[in-house]
C-alpha cells in the first residue's frame, strides 16, 4: 500500500470507529466557506470531529472558519446522512494543495457522491449585487493553466484516476437544476439566485483594479482563492459537484484611473479636483454579508440535499 493509501485508510477507520452507524456513509457533503459554518445548523444528531483528531487534516488559520468535521442528518423522516467542512484550507494559509483537498478525498472515501461547495466571492460582473448567491457553471482557474497549483499534479493516486480529467462538465446540470428548482420552491425572488463563471486565484491578496478589470475582461462573474481545487479533486473522485459562491463584496474596478498629474496641474492652476479616495475591500465586510445571508445560504442547502434523488 503507498503512503497516501494508508493515510487514507487510517483516517477513514478514524472515523468509522467514533461514528455511530447511521453518519457513517454520508451521502452528501457540505464545504462551508467564509462565515457560512452556520449551514450546518439544518444538521441533527450531530456528532463532531475536530480536524486536530483527525490524521492528515490541516487547521484552517481564517476568521470565519471553523476546524471540524460535523456528521449529521438532514431531512425529515429518518433523515439523509450528510457531512459538513466546517472550515477549508486555503494554499494562501501555507497548506499544500494535497492538504487542502484531503478532506475532499476522505469524504469520497466514506462514500459521499454529491459535493455541495459554497464560498465568498468578489462580484465582477456589474450585475450581481452583494448578496446574490451565484451557482457556479464553469471556472476559470488561473493558478492550474500557469502550472503552478493543480491538485492533481504528481503520481496518480489511483490506476482507475484518469491521467488527464476531463472538466468540461464540471459542475453538475443536475445539482444545478436542483438549486433553482429549490430557490423556487423556497419562494427566493428571482435576483437572488444568479449563475456564473468562478475565477480561483491564489490570494491572500485582494484584487488591484487592473486585476479585477483582467479576470471580468476574460469571462469571470466572480473571484474568490478557494473551491477549485476542491471541486477538481472530487471530480477525480467521481463525485458530483455544485458551488453556491455568495458575493459578498463588489470588485472594484473604476472606469478610469484618478490622474494625480491632472490633479497636481489643477491643484498648482488654483483649482483643486475634489477625488473621492477608492474603496477597499476587507475580509470583516465578507464575513458580515455571511452572517446576513446565513439563513438563505442554509435553507436553501437543506432544500437542495432533500431534493437529491437516493442512488
Ligand atoms: O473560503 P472562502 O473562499 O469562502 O473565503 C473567501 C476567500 C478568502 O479565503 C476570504 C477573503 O475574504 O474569503
Ligand atoms: N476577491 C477574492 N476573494 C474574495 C473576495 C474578493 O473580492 N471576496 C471574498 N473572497
Amino acid at each position: 500500500m503507498s503512503g497516501s493509501s494508508l493515510l487514507f485508510s487510517s483516517t477513514i477507520d478514524q472515523l468509522t470507529s467514533t461514528l455511530p452507524e447511521p453518519l457513517r456513509k454520508p451521502r452528501v457533503g457540505i464545504v462551508c466557506g467564509s462565515g457560512l459554518s452556520t449551514l450546518a445548523d439544518s444538521l441533527r444528531d450531530v456528532v463532531k470531529v475536530p480536524y486536530d483528531d483527525l490524521e492528515g487534516f490541516g487547521n484552517s488559520t481564517v476568521e470565519g472558519h471553523k476546524s471540524a468535521l460535523a456528521f449529521g442528518l438532514i431531512g425529515p423522516g429518518e433523515g439523509i446522512p450528510v457531512v459538513a467542512m466546517l472550515g477549508r484550507f486555503h494554499t494562501y494559509e501555507g497548506h499544500k494543495l494535497s492538504t487542502v483537498v484531503y478532506p475532499i478525498r476522505v469524504l469520497a472515501k466514506l462514500g459521499v457522491k454529491n459535493l455541495l461547495v459554497t464560498n465568498a466571492s468578489g462580484g465582477l460582473n456589474p450585475k450581481l449585487a452583494v448578496g446574490t448567491i451565484v451557482v457556479v457553471q464553469d471556472h476559470l482557474a488561473l493558478p492550474n493553466l500557469t502550472g503552478y497549483l493543480n491538485p492533481l499534479f504528481g503520481p496518480l493516486l489511483s490506476p482507475e484516476y484518469p491521467r488527464f480529467l476531463p472538466l468540461s462538465d464540471a459542475y453538475s446540470v443536475r445539482l444545478r437544476r436542483l438549486a433553482f428548482l429549490a430557490a423556487n420552491e423556497l419562494q427566493l425572488p428571482d435576483d437572488a439566485l444568479a449563475e456564473g463563471v468562478y475565477a480561483w486565484v491564489s490570494g491572500p491578496t485582494y484584487e488591484t483594479p487592473a486585476e479585477g478589470r483582467f479576470l471580468r475582461s476574460i469571462g469571470a462573474d466572480v473571484v474568490g482563492m478557494s473551491t477549485v481545487p476542491e471541486a477538481v479533486a472530487a471530480r477525480e473522485e467521481g463525485m458530483e459537484v455544485m458551488v453556491l459562491s455568495l458575493v459578498t463584496n463588489p470588485v472594484i474596478i473604476p472606469a478610469t484611473y484618478r490622474s494625480i498629474k491632472e490633479e497636481v496641474k489643477a491643484e498648482l492652476a488654483g483649482k483643486p479636483l475634489d477625488q473621492a479616495p477608492l474603496e477597499t475591500v476587507s475580509h470583516d465586510e465578507v464575513l458580515v454579508v455571511g452572517k446576513q445571508k446565513a439563513e438563505v445560504m442554509k435553507n436553501l442547502v437543506a432544500k437542495i440535499i432533500e431534493t437529491i434523488p437516493r442512488d
